[in-house]
């Protein structure tokens, strides 16, 4: 069902008759860590910079404390289309809860009346987004890989399997989650001598319990030696073929050799083998490094939906018809048990990221 072309002349007339076709204003509810903006959001960045020249796009961040300081610092300077950065500094923003962050984005929505407003489609997206735009009684696009003009963009369905191009015509903000594997940000935007204007979000109207009943109970960061999963050049993933939790420290051992993320499939997750943030697929994380390297994964296609844009995928299966093959670009018919000791021997220690 790829609907690309479905524009209609009606629409066209619609979307040149459209303010919003001419002058988008766009909003990036970016999400930092330790004084910085994660590459996620950097990535919303570049995909607001496509819904038009004439976009201006400003930026939101929340929290408290001198990392937020430093990271709105960072945000003024990270993108050279960034033209102003929000800062809302309250205790009740430290944690990326959905009620509070709905509230500040219904609430700057109401004052500065963006045309679009856009957040990476990660945890802190998902999370947030689909509660903002309920407050603002609109109709989210999520998922978004492409985008074809200001209200028509494209997003995957059927797991990957098909693309969708989606029109949007509710009124604004029209607010999208979109891929960061879709949009990679230039790493040298940090060098444009951009300074955008901080301006201090007035919080007065997010007085009183705004939280509800949720309650940030704690937060488990990953390993910071290993790179992040989402980012990652390379990423090792195991499958229900390592067996065991046990037998899964060689997909770990292998990857700390190749400076590589881990990844692994739902059922090595739900047996247990590793936590479910190293999940990849359809319901965990989306994934695109420049090597992919699947053992003992069949390539169910939940899996496959969260993995197949990897520039150069290979496969290690004892099952010669394991579906994974078919989306490999090598593919290695025999048992990870001889293979991974296999490689750790031969492979030098460690090498760059
Ligand atoms: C709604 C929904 C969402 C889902 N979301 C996801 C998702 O996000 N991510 C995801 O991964 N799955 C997801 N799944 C599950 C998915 O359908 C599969 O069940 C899962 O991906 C299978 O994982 P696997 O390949 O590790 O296990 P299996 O399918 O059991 O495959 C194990 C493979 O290991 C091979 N093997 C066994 N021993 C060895 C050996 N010694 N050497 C080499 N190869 C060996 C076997 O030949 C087999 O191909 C989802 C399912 C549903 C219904």
């Amino acid at each position: 069902m790829a609907i690309r072309g479905l524009l209609s002349s009606i629409t066209r007339r619609t979307l040149l008759s459209h303010p919003l076709a001419r002058h988008a204003s766009t909003l990036v509810v970016a999400e930092h860590e330790g004084g910085s903006i994660k590459a996620a959001s950097l990535s919303a960045v570049e995909a607001a910079k496509r819904l038009g020249e004439e976009n201006s796009i400003s930026m939101l961040l929340a929290g408290s404390g001198p990392s937020l300081q430093e990271a709105a610092e960072q945000a003024a300077s990270c993108h050279p289309s960034i033209s102003e950065v929000f800062v809302a500094d309250s205790d009740k923003l430290l944690h990326p809860l959905a009620e509070p962050w709905a509230k500040l984005i219904q609430l700057i929505q109401q004052k500065e009346g963006f045309s679009h407003i856009l957040a990476a489609s990660d945890s802190f997206g998902k999370n947030i987004i689909p509660r903002a735009s309920a407050l603002l009684d609109v109709s989210p696009t999520t998922d978004v890989i492409e985008i074809s003009d200001t209200r028509q963009f494209v997003r995957p369905i059927y797991a990957g399997n098909a693309l969708c191009a989606v029109r949007y015509t509710g009124g604004d903000p029209c607010i999208l989650t979109v891929r960061a594997t879709s949009f990679q940000a230039d790493p040298t935007n940090a060098k444009s001598g951009n300074k955008a204007r901080i301006s201090q979000v007035d919080l007065s109207a997010l007085e009183g319990d705004v939280i509800g009943k949720s309650r940030h109970v704690s937060l488990t960061s990953q390993d910071t030696e290993r790179p992040d999963l989402g980012n990652a050049r390379v990423v090792v993933t195991g499958g229900r073929g390592l067996k065991s939790a046990e037998n899964f420290k060689m997909i770990e051992k292998l990857a700390e050799k190749l400076g590589a993320a881990v990844g692994a499939t739902r059922a090595a997750v739900d047996a247990g083998f590793v936590p479910n943030d190293l999940q990849v697929g359809q319901t965990g994380k989306i994934v695109a490094p420049e090597l992919y390297l699947a053992f003992g994964v069949s390539g169910a296609i939940q899996h496959i939906a969260g993995m197949r844009d990897s520039k150069v995928i290979v496969a290690v299966n004892k099952d010669a018809d394991a579906p994974i093959f078919q989306v490999a670009d090598y593919g290695l018919v025999g048992d990870l048990f001889e293979v991974i000791p296999d490689l750790l021997e031969k492979l030098p220690q460690k090498s760059s990221r």
